[in-house]
C-alpha cells in the first residue's frame, strides 16, 4: 500500500483552485525547511517554535532503543499491563497506534470517578504507568498521576520503578519528577501537542505496550520527501486543499473508515484538525462517521466525506468525496501536512488553541467557589434536566427539550453530544449519535468529556458559533479522592462539565444538560426517548 489521495467532484475543484498557488509559493518545501512565515506575520512567533514535527520521524530514532530496553526490563519483571495517563495530544496518537497494531494499551484520559477507579484498581502488580503531559500542568493528568501514586503506595510498590514521565524539558512535571527519583523521557519542545504523534508522546506508551515503533517511524520517514515536494502529486497538498479549499468553505469533514485497517484514526484526526483550525469563527469540524451513518446519505452541502480506504489507487473517489490510503505511519505525517496546508488556506495559525483555556478557567472558578448545586428545571425518571432558558421555557419532557435543542440549530449548524461519563460502562451512549443525526439531518459529533475539551472543544468555542450542545453527566455512586488536592474526581468532572457549558452559553450557543441520576438506567431511558422522537 502506498500513500495516495484521490478526489472527485467538488473536492477536485477545491484542489484545483489552490494547487498551483501552493506549488508556486513552494509551500511544501518551505514547510519541511521549517519556514515559520507560512501562516502570516501574526502566526510567526508561535510557528517558529512549533515546526519540529516535520522531521520528528528522524529526530525520534534514538528513542526507540531506550524504550525497547525499558520494555524488556518490565517484561522480565512480569509487568505487562501498560496504562497511559494523558489528555488530547498526549494520549490520542498512542491510542490509535496501539489499537491499529493490535497491542493492548489502557488509556486513562478521563476524570470520571468510576472509570478512574476501574483502571487504577485493576492488576496493579502487573501495571506500569506512563504519565504524559507536554506542559506538565494539565489538571486531569496530574490527578490521574496522583491516583496511581496512591495505588502503588497502597500496594507496597515503589512507584519510581513503575511510573514513567513524558514531558517537555523544564516543565514543572520534569523538575518534580526528577527530584522524586522518577525516570523522565523528554519530548521535543519544538513540536506542539497535537502534532506530537512521532515524538516521545506517541512512541513511549506505544512502544512499552509492544508496538513495533521502529516500523512506524520508518514508514513516516519514507514519505517525508514525497510530502516535501512542490509537486501536484504531493498527497499532503492535495488532501489539505481538498478538505479546506472549497469556496465557500465546507466546514464539516466526515471521516469514514472504509477498509484501511486503521482503528480509531478519526479520534486522533479530530483533535489535530479541530484544534488546529477551529478559531476566529473559522475552521473545520471533523465528524467521525461509520459507513452507514445518516449524514453520508443526506444532502448536506457543507460536508465533505473523506474515506480511509485500503488502496485509493484502486478505489476511485465518488461523488464529491476524498479517498485516502496509506499505512498509519505514513498517514500521521500526511494529515499533519494537510492541516498545515488547510491552516494556510483558511487563514489561521494552526499552532495555537486560544479557546481551550476558557473552559479550564471556568472549571477552576467553580472548583474554588464551590457553588450550591443548581436545581434541575424538571426531572423525568432517572434524568434531571437543566439548560439554557431559551430551550427549557414551556417544556416539561426530555423529548420536548431535545426537540427544542434541534430546532435552535442554525441551518448551517451542528449538534455536539458531550458525554461526561464512563466510556467503558456506558458505551451504548454512542448510539445516540446516529439517531440524532437521522433526526437533525445535519452533522453530529460525539465526544467523551473531558477528553473532547482537548480536541473539538477548541472548535466549539473558537469556530463558527453554529453549534447546539447536548451535555450528558452522570451521578456516580462512588467518588475517588485526589491526594493533596481540595477536590475529588467527582467534583472535578462536574466542574469541567458546568464550566464548559457556561462558556458555550457565554458565546450565545444553546446547551441542554441532562444528568442521569442512575448512569445505566438513565442511559437506557435516554436512548428509548431518542428512538421515539
Ligand atoms: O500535554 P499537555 O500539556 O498535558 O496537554 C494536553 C492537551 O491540553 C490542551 O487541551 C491542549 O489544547 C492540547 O493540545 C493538549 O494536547
Amino acid at each position: 500500500m502506498s500513500l495516495k489521495v484521490a478526489t472527485s467532484g467538488a473536492a477536485t475543484a477545491a484542489v484545483q483552485s489552490h494547487l498551483d498557488r501552493l506549488i508556486d509559493s513552494k509551500f511544501a518545501s518551505r514547510l519541511f525547511a521549517q519556514d515559520a512565515t507560512l501562516w502570516g506575520p501574526e502566526a510567526e512567533d508561535e510557528s517558529s517554535k512549533r515546526l519540529g514535527w516535520t522531521n520528528a520521524a528522524e529526530v525520534s530514532q534514538p528513542l526507540v532503543a531506550d524504550i525497547m530496553t525499558l520494555r524488556d526490563e518490565l517484561q522480565a519483571a512480569g509487568i505487562d499491563r501498560i496504562v497511559l495517563c494523558g489528555m488530547g495530544g498526549s494520549s490520542l496518537a498512542p491510542e490509535v497506534m496501539t489499537r491499529t497494531g493490535g497491542v493492548e494499551l489502557v488509556v486513562l484520559d478521563s476524570t470520571n470517578p468510576s472509570q478512574v477507579a476501574q483502571i487504577v484498581n485493576d492488576q496493579i502488580e502487573r501495571t506500569a504507568v506512563v504519565v504524559s503531559s507536554k506542559s506538565g500542568s494539565t489538571v486531569e493528568t496530574d490527578s490521574q498521576r496522583r491516583a496511581f501514586l496512591a495505588a502503588f503506595a497502597e500496594a507496597g510498590i515503589d512507584p519510581t520503578e513503575r511510573l514513567f514521565i513524558v514531558t517537555d524539558p523544564g516543565s514543572p512535571l520534569e523538575q518534580q519528577s526528577r527530584a522524586d527519583g522518577f525516570r523522565v523521557f523528554l519530548a521535543d519542545p519544538s513540536v506542539g501537542g497535537r502534532f506530537s504523534a512521532l515524538t516521545a508522546f506517541g512512541l513511549v506508551p506505544a512502544g512499552l505496550a509492544g508496538l513495533d515503533i521502529q516500523s512506524l517511524l520508518n514508514a513516516a520517514a519514507n514519505v517525508a520527501d514525497e510530502l516535501a515536494a512542490d509537486s501536484p502529486q504531493n498527497p499532503g497538498l492535495v488532501l489539505g486543499a481538498a478538505m479546506a479549499g472549497a469556496e465557500p468553505i465546507k466546514t464539516y469533514l466526515g471521516i469514514v473508515e472504509s477498509g484501511s485497517g486503521i482503528v480509531g484514526f478519526g479520534d486522533w484526526a479530530e483533535q489535530l484538525i479541530a484544534e488546529s483550525t477551529g478559531k476566529h469563527d473559522k475552521g473545520l469540524l471533523p465528524v467521525v462517521l461509520s459507513e452507514d451513518a445518516p449524514e453520508i446519505g443526506l444532502p448536506i452541502p457543507d460536508l465533505t466525506i473523506v474515506r480511509l480506504v485500503a488502496d485509493a489507487a484502486e478505489t476511485p473517489a465518488l461523488g464529491d468525496e476524498i479517498n485516502v490510503s496509506g499505512t498509519l505511519g505514513e498517514q500521521l505525517l500526511l494529515w499533519e501536512v494537510a492541516v498545515a496546508v488547510a491552516g494556510e488556506i483558511i487563514g489561521i495559525n494552526p499552532y495555537d488553541q486560544p479557546d481551550v483555556e476558557s473552559a479550564k478557567a471556568a472549571a477552576r472558578e467553580l472548583l474554588d467557589a464551590t457553588p450550591a448545586p443548581e436545581a434541575p428545571a424538571f426531572v423525568e425518571g432517572h434524568i434531571e434536566v437543566r439548560g439554557s432558558e431559551s430551550l427549557l421555557a414551556g417544556h416539561a419532557s426530555v423529548a420536548a427539550v431535545i426537540d427544542a435543542l434541534l430546532a435552535a440549530m442554525p441551518e448551517n449548524g451542528y449538534v455536539a453530544i458531550q458525554a461526561y461519563a464512563n466510556r467503558n460502562d456506558l458505551n451504548a451512549l454512542t448510539q445516540s449519535r446516529d439517531i440524532i443525526a437521522h433526526r437533525a439531518r445535519r452533522p453530529v459529533t460525539f465526544g467523551w468529556g473531558p477528553r473532547f475539551l482537548h480536541s473539538t472543544g477548541q472548535f466549539h468555542k473558537g469556530g463558527p458559533k453554529v453549534g447546539v450542545f447536548l451535555q450528558i453527566t452522570t451521578s456516580e455512586p462512588t467518588d475517588v479522592t485526589i491526594a493533596d488536592r481540595p477536590f475529588t474526581f467527582g467534583e472535578l468532572i462536574r466542574a469541567q462539565a458546568a464550566g464548559d457549558a457556561a462558556v458555550l452559553e457565554q458565546h450565545n450557543m444553546p446547551v441542554l444538560r441532562l444528568n442521569f441520576t442512575d448512569p445505566v438506567a438513565g442511559t437506557e431511558a435516554f436512548l428509548r426517548i431518542l428512538q421515539e422522537i
